[in-house]
């Protein structure tokens, strides 16, 4: 793993996908949502810190009345592989129960973030809850999660729009692939 990265662009290795393309597809999912959550009041569960950006960029374009909760959902230290523990702040006065929930979040990988997000809202039982992610990487899963994804990507470590490496990164426009130097 590289000790010099700085977090700017010129650290990637390439970009995997371009402002433009994200805004587009951002678009995209947020016309299906308006369409199939449309006459509803919908919660959104929101993850952060990664979730950042598409939350901000995707719910600008609802059109159905929406309450916020976000939640810090942490498991990576910023780090490239799970700890496998998910830390979460989950409020105690979050109360999910009745309504029809928007879950939230930047990736989907190995699913554990996810998968234990899931278990905890529908303790609430919830009316509904529908899951979207803008990345779902092709890879198998350690816990099993449904949602629907912005782009399908290959199992490379990929930061910016919200992602992070140690903390850097998140701040680009685009998503790249870090150059990783597995020598160093
Ligand atoms: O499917 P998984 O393998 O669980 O990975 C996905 C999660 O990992 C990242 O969070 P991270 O722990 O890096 O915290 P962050 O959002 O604060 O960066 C990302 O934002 C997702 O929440
Ligand atoms: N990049 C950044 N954060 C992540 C990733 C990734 O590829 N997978 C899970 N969290």
């Amino acid at each position: 793993m590289p000790s010099n990265v700085t977090g700017v662009i010129q650290d990637l290795e390439r970009v995997l996908l371009s402002p433009e393309q994200i805004a587009a597809r951002v678009a995209e999912m947020a016309a299906r949502l308006n369409v199939e959550l449309a006459g509803r009041v919908v919660t959104v569960v929101a993850l952060m810190d990664g979730g950042l950006f598409f939350v901000a960029d995707l719910l600008r374009k609802l059109e159905m009345p929406v309450r916020l909760h976000t939640l810090s959902a942490s498991s990576y230290q910023g780090g490239t592989a799970t700890t496998g523990e998910v830390k979460v702040n989950w409020p105690a006065t979050l109360n999910l129960h009745g309504q029809d929930v928007l879950l939230l979040d930047d990736i989907l990988d190995t699913g554990l973030t996810l998968g234990a997000i899931t278990e905890r809202i529908l303790e609430q039982e919830p009316a509904s809850l529908r899951t979207c992610v803008l990345l779902s990487k092709r890879r198998p899963r350690l816990r099993e999660v449904v949602a629907d994804a912005g782009f399908e990507i290959d199992d490379e470590f990929v930061v910016g729009y919200g992602m992070d490496f140690r903390g850097r990164f998140r701040n680009l426009p685009c998503i790249g692939i870090l150059n990783l130097d597995p020598a160093s």
